[in-house]
């Protein structure tokens, strides 16, 4: 589980400002956050409630709703290079090719009258040049990827007919089918009861030392942060107050807030 931070940074917030002008008054949802994520390592945005980090993830992608949403300030970076202010055209591309997200509710982000199979190939044809034939390949490997049994029969049906479990395991497939370099992941498994919770995780981790991805994870469950994450990065009213690696934090916390949190979270042992 150990991260390389010496190696360049495959994504870096850099003074991200996130806003929505709101007709009364202008929320400032992120105040000029930095961070750097690495391949290869599960880098975890904890922080309660309104403290920014679904603006934060949706920036990668510039997918706040515009309007509402601005970026004032600064840029996410990929690879060195901007994201903020490229072509819709290219975002496009860029999304789940290069970054992928995967939400809290599979409910919301699959599309109900589409088959499981056609959402996840669909991403490669959205991609380029992909016989019709290739993307099925391609998405049945996906679904097999990701754990779920008998994926022809899966790739037939419709999100409705499959457990919790399942829908969110194709939203993962979905995500990862272009083989990304980023996954996202926002509150993954808040929907899932626990022991699918742990399944779900766990494909995460096998996912992102198999195919050497950057996990970002955000959560507001320490619990998870602790089993799951390399490095942590605690959010509160959009600034960043502590980051560092997880054993670090969670031993030696040195933001009131950050010992607020863990110690809001009585299960949890700090490593010594
Ligand atoms: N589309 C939007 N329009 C207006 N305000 C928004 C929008 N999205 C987020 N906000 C505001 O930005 C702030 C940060 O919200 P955000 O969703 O990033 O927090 P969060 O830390 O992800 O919270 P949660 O854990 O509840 O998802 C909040 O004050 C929220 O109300």
């Amino acid at each position: 589980m150990t991260s390389s931070p010496a190696s360049e940074p495959v994504l870096r917030f850099d003074d991200l400002h996130v806003d929505f002008r709101l007709d009364a008054h202008t929320v400032h949802a992120v105040r000029g956050i930095s961070f750097d994520v690495h391949a290869g390592e599960t880098l975890a945005v904890v922080g309660e409630s309104g403290s920014g980090k679904s603006a934060t993830a949706l920036a990668a992608l510039r997918l706040n709703p515009e309007p509402p949403c601005v970026y004032p300030r600064g840029d996410v970076l990929l690879d060195g290079a901007g994201i903020l202010h490229r072509p819709e055209r290219e975002l496009r591309r860029l999304r789940g090719s290069d970054i992928s997200m995967v939400f809290q509710d599979p409910m919301t982000s699959l599309d109900p009258l589409q088959r499981c199979g056609a959402q996840v190939s669909e991403v490669l044809r959205l991609h380029g040049k992909v016989s019709r034939a290739e993307a099925r390949t391609r998405a049945l490997e996906a679904l097999a990827d990701v754990g779920i049994p008998d994926p022809e029969r899966r790739y037939r049906q419709y999100p409705h007919e499959l457990s919790g479990g399942l829908r969110q395991r194709v939203m993962i497939a979905s995500a990862l089918v272009a083989r990304p370099r980023v996954l996202i992941a926002d509150e993954p498994t808040t929907a899932l009861d626990v022991t699918v919770q742990r399944q779900i995780l766990d494909l995460l981790l096998d996912l992102r030392q198999r195919h050497g991805m950057a996990v970002v994870l955000i959560t507001h469950d320490l619990g998870v942060v602790a089993e799951t994450a390399d490095r942590v990065v605690v959010m509160r009213h959009g600034e960043v107050v502590e980051s560092g690696d997880v054993e670090q934090i969670f031993a030696r916390p040195a933001h009131p807030y950050t010992r607020a949190l863990l110690d809001a979270t009585p299960r949890l042992e700090p490593a010594t």
